[in-house]
């Protein structure tokens, strides 16, 4: 009785143990690690991400991996007579024309008739000194007209306006690819420049689309890096018309470099135009002076700069062409690009900044579509005002 009931407890004893040890290791298993260092005892990656990953890949097949899909880049719109297009778009602009011509038919032209017009170039930004002038050239012109039809002053105004506008200025954009003194070939080199806001980005944007609708190889060069998202926002204008950004991951990283790393590729690659952007902050001029002189240098070692673009704000009025002496005075400018004259009432800044400056207006921003860029031709614009 003794020996069996020993036995019992035995079997018991033996039972309890053996279930304890199983709940214990149980629980072990089913408590995930929650510290590092746990982790790292138990064997867990700390990299948990890339396990998933890993976990998650299909197996291999010899079946052929699929195709990304295909990239479409967008045709942009054809650049001949996109001003003639876009004319409605000036109509703001227009007023200067219509209502200096409807004074100009008036039978007998008084001293206020004339003040009238002085008073609509002036608002009309045109400046005082091609106001001045062409107000004489317009009073000679008018008085020894025998008859006053309206088509006749109209033609004689629009010869005026033409003339001050000035049709012998050279505004093509010098886009040819050049030889260097290695005898190796090398790409047009476009600077642009101008105060933050006028529309630089987005004009690099277009004006991209401008070469790439004649056929050329671009690479476009993300320099302003004062503000991250410019670069973002000039690579997806690149991508869209299927052109590389050349950039900097960076935020305040150096400019000149970007720009010499842009130049390098387009070399590289065989591109025919860079279009390098820049920040153009006006801390100061000594400042900006270093930082456009230096991008220039820096360029120039690879390709000589066939362009300095100044991208001007039609709005700003006086206020802006203030500010783009101060970049005249510090880079040499070759062409204007006047933004935003869709919505200005102050088209005759077209006139003023070129005496200013003396420099042509090459391009005009008509619009916010991405094919609203220009190029400027002085009877079209005329034309514009005056329908
Ligand atoms: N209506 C109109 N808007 C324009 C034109 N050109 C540019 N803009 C607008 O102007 C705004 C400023 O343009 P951005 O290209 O960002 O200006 P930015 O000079 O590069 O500015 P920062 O990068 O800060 O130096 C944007 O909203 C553009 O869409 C134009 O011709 N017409």
């Amino acid at each position: 009785m003794t020996d069996q009931l020993w036995a019992i407890l035995a079997v018991v004893l033996v039972v309890l143990v053996a279930g304890g040890a199983a709940l214990t290791s149980g629980l072990r298993r089913r408590r995930p690690p929650s510290l590092p260092e746990e982790r790292a005892e138990s064997g867990v990656l700390t990299e948990e991400p890339q396990d998933t990953a890993t976990l998650e890949r299909p197996p291999a097949t010899d079946a052929p991996a699929p195709e990304a899909p295909a990239v479409t880049t967008e045709r942009p719109a054809p650049v001949a007579g996109r001003m003639v297009r876009l004319r409605e778009r000036l109509s703001r602009s227009g007023t200067i024309g219509r209502s200096i011509l409807s004074v100009l038919s008036r039978e007998t032209l008084t001293e206020e008739d004339w003040e009238e017009i002085e008073e609509t170039l002036l608002l009309a930004d045109v400046g005082i000194g091609p106001t001045t002038e062409l107000m004489d050239r317009l009073r000679t012109r008018v008085q020894v007209l025998g008859s006053k039809d309206t088509a006749t002053v109209r033609d004689i105004l629009r010869e005026e306006l033409v003339q001050l506008v000035d049709p012998t200025m050279d505004r093509s954009l010098h886009t040819a690819k050049g030889v260097g003194d290695d005898g190796e070939p090398h790409p047009a080199t476009v600077l642009v420049v101008g105060v933050n806001g006028t529309g630089k980005t987005t004009t690099v944007g277009k004006l991209a689309r401008v070469l790439v609708a004649e056929d050329l190889d671009v690479v476009l060069g993300a320099a302003d890096t004062f503000r991250a998202a410019a670069a973002d926002q000039l690579q997806t204008w690149g991508e869209r018309v299927g052109v590389r950004t050349v950039r900097s991951d960076r935020e305040g990283a150096d400019p000149a470099a970007v720009a010499f790393d842009a130049v390098r590729a387009g070399r590289e690659s065989g591109a025919d135009v860079v279009v390098v952007d820049t920040a153009g902050r006006l801390q100061n001029k000594a400042d900006l002076m270093g930082e456009l002189g230096k991008i220039k240098r820096v360029i120039s070692r690879q390709a000589p700069v066939s362009e300095v673009l100044l991208v001007l704000d039609a709005t700003t009025g006086q206020n802006g062409l203030r500010q783009a002496q101060v970049f005249a005075d510090v880079v040499d400018v070759t062409g204007i690009v006047l933004t935003k004259l869709d919505g200005t009432a102050k088209g005759g800044i077209v006139i003023a900044v070129q005496r200013e400056l003396g420099v042509p207006v090459k391009l005009v921003g008509l619009g916010e579509g991405a094919d609203d860029l220009a190029p400027f031709v002085p009877e079209e614009f005329v034309d514009a005002l005056l329908s």
